[in-house]
């Protein structure tokens, strides 16, 4: 795995829900042409597909609790390996959840480059989260499980902010505020020296 992802770029987008991972991913695809995987639409692709695996996942995810990691972790390295030749780089969004998902998968896979913080507020997200709820059709976009995917992105994800900001990757984008940000794309990659 090491050695086919030589040069290729891995770049962790973390953030609490709605903050906005997957729409400023979509922005950095376009300009960049990086493969953006998703881990929650990777889950709920097992979900449609109805296994039974899907059940017991779906299960878990309208409680706005975490998946175990193995399941998640099988699902992105299959998804990276079918890319790893042709991609110049990863964005992984929504992984990883918990400091011990960060760790298996420098341990399986290999390290980030960069962690892209998307940082909006509380109240922010949980707005967001309520209007997309209005077309979105997906089960955990409630007031329930918002509050509860809040929780628990409070105790176990912030923490993986804190465990790479030891090794000077992290760079926080203000989610608040338009898609956009002002001018330019907030997340311009330009100013990010590690990319
Ligand atoms: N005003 C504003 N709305 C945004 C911004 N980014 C995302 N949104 C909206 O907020 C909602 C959530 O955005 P997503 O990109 O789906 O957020 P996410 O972090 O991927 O959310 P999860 O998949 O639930 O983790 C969507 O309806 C977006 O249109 C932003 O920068 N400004
Ligand atoms: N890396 C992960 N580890 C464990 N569970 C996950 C992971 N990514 C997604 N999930 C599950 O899928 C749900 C939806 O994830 P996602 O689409 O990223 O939305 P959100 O960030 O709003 O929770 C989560 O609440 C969780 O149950
Ligand atoms: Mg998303």
């Amino acid at each position: 795995m090491e050695k086919k992802l030589k040069g290729v770029k891995i770049i962790f987008v973390v953030g609490g829900p709605g903050s906005g991972k997957g729409t400023q991913c979509e922005k950095i695809v376009e300009k960049y042409g990086f493969t953006h995987l998703s881990s929650g639409d990777l889950l709920r692709e097992e979900v449609r597909s109805g296994s039974e695996r899907g059940k017991t996942l779906s299960e878990i995810m309208e409680k706005g609790e975490l998946v175990p990691l193995d399941t998640v972790l099988d699902m992105l390295k299959e998804a990276i390996l079918a890319k790893a030749e042709t991609s110049k780089g990863f964005l992984i969004d929504g992984y990883p959840r918990e400091v011990a998902q960060g760790e298996a998968f420098e341990k399986k896979i290999g390290s980030p480059t960069l962690l892209l913080y998307i940082d909006a507020g509380s109240e922010t997200m949980v707005e967001r989260l309520l209007k997309r709820g209005e077309t979105s059709g997906r089960v955990d976009d409630n007031e329930e499980t918002i509050k509860s995917r809040l929780k628990t992105y409070y105790s176990a994800t912030e923490p993986v902010i804190k465990f790479y900001e030891g090794r000077g990757i992290v760079r926080r984008i203000n989610a608040e505020g338009s898609e956009m940000g002002g001018p330019g794309l907030k997340s311009d990659l330009r100013y990010f020296p590690a990319v």
